[in-house]
């Protein structure tokens, strides 16, 4: 099959995306607070985490505001987001590691097994890309790597269940990224808004699951505690536990 998320690793859509699109996913600061409280909650040490697929390190650089002295791995398959985090880090420390690999191939768990266990794994709209039985293999993968009662966060794009939610999503990110840019002094109008959304180049690499089916599978791998935390239409943040034993 041909792999549509390659498209990801162009420059042009690391800009597009960290300066265009990022800022203007709704609720985007909620969505961190959530995964904030549900590790603070889960975890009263947190010494390694990893943030796969990260981007410019959005979600591993949040958890360094509340844990900096752990060690962050950030991981991407793309040069451009890799230098994102990198410029955004500013004063890079010791404890921060950055891994150019693709978790589509099984084999990018060799590239962060020499960095221990973790006891947070977090992901953003990054394992979309992968087809299902690659997502859950992912999954698997993740499972592996977490210490003890470790945790898993997935704040990611999931299918909606109804071609009615999927038109109410479309619309709600579409007013989201209008706002977003007319604040920003881009008055391009709604319409020519939406047609950019709806023909953006990263769109085919979508391959979206429901959050119920996707709980359901880390649930028959074997984490405790599986929810979706928070969801709103087709953005939801959802994982599980590793159990002690
Ligand atoms: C939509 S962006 C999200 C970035 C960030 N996690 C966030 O929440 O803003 C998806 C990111 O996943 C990365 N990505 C997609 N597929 C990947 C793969 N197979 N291996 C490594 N990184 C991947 C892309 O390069 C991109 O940086």
């Amino acid at each position: 099959m041909k792999r549509t998320d390659e498209v990801w690793k162009t420059a042009q859509l690391a800009q597009t995306f960290l300066e265009g699109v990022r800022g203007a996913i709704p609720l985007a600061s909620e969505q961190l607070e959530m995964m904030l409280r549900i590790i603070q909650r889960a975890k009263s040490q947190v010494n390694t985490v990893l943030d796969l697929g990260c981007g410019d390190g959005i979600l591993g650089r949040t958890i360094l505001t509340q844990y900096p002295h752990a060690k962050v791995v950030f991981l991407d398959f793309s040069e451009a987001m890799i230098s994102a985090v990198k410029d955004k880090l500013q004063t890079p420390e010791n404890n921060i590691e950055f891994v150019l690999e693709d978790f589509g191939q099984t084999s990018w768990v060799n590239s962060v097994q020499n960095f221990g266990k973790f006891d947070v794994i977090v992901s953003g709209f990054a394992i979309h890309h992968q087809p299902d039985d690659r997502k859950q293999e992912v999954y698997q993968e993740i499972y592996n790597l977490l210490t003890p009662r470790g945790i898993f966060l997935n704040l990611e794009h999931v299918k909606s269940t109804s071609n009615f939610g999927e038109l109410v999503f479309n619309e709600m990110f579409i007013d989201s990224l209008v706002n977003y840019h007319h604040q920003r002094v881009n008055h391009q109008s709604r319409e020519e808004i939406a047609q950019q959304y709806y023909n953006r180049p990263d769109k085919e690499a979508n391959i979206l699951a429901p959050v119920e089916l996707q709980c359901q599978w880390l649930t028959e791998m074997g984490f405790l505690d599986v929810d979706c935390f928070m969801k709103v239409l087709e953005l939801a943040l959802f994982g599980g536990i590793k159990p002690q034993n």
